[in-house]
């Protein structure tokens, strides 16, 4: 199985099931001297963590990361780091009902067909589970770039829209309600829908907007790893993502470039930021802002029809413990994806010119 690290300099590669003993990983090029504060790596795993809200899988984990290598008394040696998580409520019984059947849209039906010998158990190394590894590396990737300020929240549930700009919120409102979304009103909304359709044994899906300030102007690698291919890379590697915009997006599309263009302000600054704080693959210095958008989970408590490993016909209905929306959970996961993007870009720059 390839397609387990990302990175050039700065370089996650993660291991391990949703069922199996433990997941981790090893992150490779961190440079030595990096200060490391422990209690905000766990910090960042409370807010992916399963079972934390009554609106997202029960699945109880602790989520403990135990360093085993590469940090010595509170910084980075420079050497490998090493990590594992426990996985401690797996319930395997949840799943033997699909052993020989698909689920439909999950990833059952392609992992059967590429590998032939799937571990069913959780959805094994398709899990979401894994993404607990993903945000273990962006704290501590976080921590490399301490001085960009990546932030993200829910902008969207189903139907239900932040019609706000992230200029025009209070960002530091985001992590006080369970969806994380920074307007107090819609957040309710959110959360009262979310839990509509749970009740229904359904699923539904939103977006998680992403802002990234502070970030110096030269970041990125033309031609092919562009600051934002690399961010949609990293986006479109989260499970369950359908879709990635930056700066203006698919509304640009429908713009004359007289409104588009970013007028420069004599320092280099511009009025506006359609570009998303990139241009040509490359930070100009503004804010990089974009969307992430996620499908609606689809294991569901409800019938479905599907086929089993023979082909034939049946009708399944999932079991267990999972999330209605995934957009609460994976605000965290999101932030720490662009903080590896980031981290690798910020390390890479250092070769640009003498
Ligand atoms: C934070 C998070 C939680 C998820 N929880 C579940 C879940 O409880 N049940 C489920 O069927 N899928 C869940 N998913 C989505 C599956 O992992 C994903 O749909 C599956 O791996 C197939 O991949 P694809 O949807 O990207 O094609 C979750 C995704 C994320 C990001
Ligand atoms: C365990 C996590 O989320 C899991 C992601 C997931 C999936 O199919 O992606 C399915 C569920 O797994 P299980 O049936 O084992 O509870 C979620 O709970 C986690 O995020 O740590």
């Amino acid at each position: 199985m390839a397609g387990n690290s990302f990175g050039t300099l700065f370089k996650l590669t993660t291991f391990g099931e949703s069922h199996g003993e433990a997941i981790g990983g090893i992150i490779d090029g961190c440079p030595a001297g990096v200060k490391i504060d422990l209690e905000e790596v766990q910090r960042e795993m409370q807010r992916r963590k399963p079972g934390q809200s009554a609106i997202v899988t029960q699945r109880k984990e602790a989520d403990t990361v135990k360093f085993l290598s590469g940090i010595f008394e509170g910084k980075t040696t420079g050497t490998p780091i090493g990590f594992i998580i426990e996985n401690a409520d797996q319930r395997s019984k949840d799943y033997s009902h699909i052993k020989d059947v698909y689920r439909p849209s999950h990833a059952d039906y392609t992992y059967d067909q590429k590998y032939g010998n799937r571990d069913y158990r959780g959805g094994g190394r398709s899990s979401a589970r894994e993404t607990a590894c993903r945000v273990a590396a962006g704290a501590v990737a976080k921590q490399l770039i301490k001085d960009m300020k990546i932030t993200a929240y829910t902008s969207a549930v189903g139907e239900i829209n932040l019609e706000k700009d992230y200029k025009d919120l209070d960002l530091s409102e985001i992590e006080k309600n369970v969806v994380r979304c920074p307007d107090e009103e819609t957040a309710a909304k959110m959360e009262a829908h979310i839990r509509e359709i749970r009740s229904q044994g359904d699923t539904i899906g939103g977006v998680v907007e992403c802002v990234i300030q502070n970030v110096p102007a030269g970041l990125g690698e033309p031609v092919f790893d562009k600051l934002h291919a690399k961010l949609g890379q990293a986006m479109l590697s989260i499970n369950a993502v359908k879709g990635f915009e930056y700066g203006s997006g698919f509304k640009g599309a429908t713009m004359r470039g007289s409104d588009h263009n970013d007028l420069f302000n004599e320092d280099g600054s511009t009025r506006t930021n359609y570009s998303g704080g990139i241009q040509g693959g490359i930070s100009n210095g503004m804010d990089i802002y974009f969307r992430v958008a996620f499908k609606p989970v689809a294991t569901l408590i409800q019938k479905q029809e599907t086929i089993d490993t023979e082909g034939q016909k049946v009708e399944m209905q999932g079991k267990g413990r999972h999330d209605p929306c995934v957009v609460p959970r994976a605000v965290p996961i999101v932030e720490a994806m662009a903080a590896l993007v980031m981290a690798d870009f910020y390390l890479l720059n250092k070769t640009s010119k003498i």
